[in-house]
């Protein structure tokens, strides 16, 4: 991302962003926790931000909740800009966006109000039934973790969710990961994809180090002149002296 993108925001920094989907469930946010101990990533979950905005007392509070009961999508321009102001608070340049895109209207919102292409995305694969166990077990209060609204986002996650994944991985962006292991062995799967990804990073760095010896080159360059000018004088000084002793011994 250069200076112009995320809507004019100043930066000379290149912004990456990773997004995480998965079934309802599949562990992005207990994956995303993890990637954001080992890798530096700030982590946005979309389902979190839009929870958050029904508790702000915005306008859109209540219709956001009942679209969430129900296991329906919130409207693209809406997540997008809660996305977008999020990802401009932050000092951070590295996002993982976890959730989103939903649906192929999200993707190309985003695309279009935040002007950033994803390095990758991460995809948690899990069967339904794990999934489902996983919900009906979560205990954290969520409206939408009873059996009917799981039916429900399950269908939206299978008709909206994976033609994005499709249409990532056409573009091979899509990195897959078994996800009904146990956390810990899907955060190994997960390490080595970010690790290549920081090594990406490094290779970043490595230009800036190897810029140095180009600085003290110039710095030869500019003094060079002088180095000459005084090699001559001494040059002269030393003919001249020689030449006064040569005059005494005759
Ligand atoms: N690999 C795993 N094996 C078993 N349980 C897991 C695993 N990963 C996460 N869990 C548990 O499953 C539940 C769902 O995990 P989590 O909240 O991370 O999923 P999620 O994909 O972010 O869900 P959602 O899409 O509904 O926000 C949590 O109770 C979590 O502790
Ligand atoms: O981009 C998004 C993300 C989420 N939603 C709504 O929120 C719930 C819960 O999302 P989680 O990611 O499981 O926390 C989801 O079912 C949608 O209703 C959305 O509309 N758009």
């Amino acid at each position: 991302m250069d200076s112009k993108a995320m809507n004019g925001k100043p930066s000379n920094k290149k912004i990456k962003v990773v997004f995480v989907l998965g079934g309802p469930g599949s562990g992005k946010g207990t994956q995303c926790a993890k990637i954001v101990e080992h890798f530096g990533f700030t982590h946005f979950s979309a389902g979190d931000l839009l929870r958050a905005e029904t508790k702000s007392g915005s306008e859109y509070g209540t219709m956001i909740q009942n679209l969430m009961k129900e296991g329906k999508l919130v409207d693209s321009s809406i997540i997008v800009r809660l996305i977008q102001k999020a990802m401009l608070e932050s000092e951070n340049d590295k996002f993982l966006i976890d959730g989103f895109p939903r649906n192929e209207e999200n993707r190309i919102a985003f695309e279009k109000i935040v002007n950033i292409e994803p390095e990758f995305l991460l995809f948690l694969d899990c069967p339904e039934s794990e999934l489902e166990k996983r919900l009906l077990s979560r205990n954290q209060g969520r409206e939408d973790d009873n059996i009917e609204t799981i039916k429900k986002r399950f269908k939206v996650f299978m008709e909206s969710t994976l033609p994005v994944v499709s249409y990532y991985e056409q573009r091979g962006k899509v990195r897959k990961v078994n996800a009904a292991k146990l956390p810990e062995e899907v955060f190994e799967d997960i390490k080595a994809i970010f690790s290549s990804f920081q090594g990406n990073d490094i290779g970043y760095r490595q230009i800036a180090i190897e810029a140095k010896p180009e600085r003290s080159a110039s710095l030869i360059k500019c003094w060079l002149p002088f180095l000459c000018i005084i090699s001559i004088l001494l040059f002269l000084i030393l003919f001249l002296l020689m030449s006064r002793t040569c005059t005494v011994f005759l």
